[in-house]
């Protein structure tokens, strides 16, 4: 599966090596794999799944039922058609906001974040302030592919979430 994974230099600016998963997607044993390899990775306990837009949705509803919880969207700016909890987000290249729909989380659940990439480990950061502006907590955070030279695992560790990533590269 790791050997489905296709750098793209200067994308999508100059000085990134963007790490293309869609092969893996395309091959029917590399998505088995990435799925079954999440899913197995998976904390105990999970009563919501929260996927991040947009690469996050590729992952996270399989996951989800796999596990037997609920999916929740966490979606960028102006694409939540009813109101939403929003949290500003710095990624490695550039800076977005997600939103998820006020009442979507229940209050106390253990939500895990579901997303492909975890790069400086901003993305999650918003992610985890979502899950706890609804009132629940984040049961752990789970990606497919961990970029370990940005290291975003330590700010993500360093707050209490249990981090657990598929492939390191
Ligand atoms: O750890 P970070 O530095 O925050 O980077 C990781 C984030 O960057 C990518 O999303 P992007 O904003 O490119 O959006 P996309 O999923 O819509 O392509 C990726 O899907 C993660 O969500
Ligand atoms: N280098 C990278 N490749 C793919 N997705 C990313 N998201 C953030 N950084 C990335």
């Amino acid at each position: 599966m790791e050997s489905l994974i296709r750098d793209i230099h200067d994308f999508p600016t100059p000085g990134v090596v963007f790490k293309d998963l869609t092969p893996v997607l395309a091959d029917p044993a590399g998505l088995r794999d990435a799925i079954d390899t999440m899913v197995t990775l998976a904390p105990e306990g999970i009563d919501m799944v929260a996927g991040v837009e947009s690469r996050g949705f590729w992952f996270a509803p399989s996951i989800a039922l796999a596990l037997g919880c609920g999916f929740v969207a966490m979606r960028k700016p102006a694409k939540l058609p009813g109101p939403v909890l929003r949290r500003p987000v710095t990624l490695e290249y550039g800076e977005d906001e997600l939103a998820v729909h006020t009442g979507q989380i229940p209050a106390g659940a253990r939500v895990l974040i579901v997303d492909d990439v975890l790069a400086t480990g901003g993305t999650l950061m918003g992610a985890a302030d979502l899950v706890e502006d609804a009132d629940a907590s984040v049961a752990g955070a789970l990606l497919f592919l961990e970029l370990t030279a940005l290291d975003g695992r330590a700010a993500l560790e360093e707050r209490g979430i249990d981090v657990r990533t598929a492939i390191r590269a």
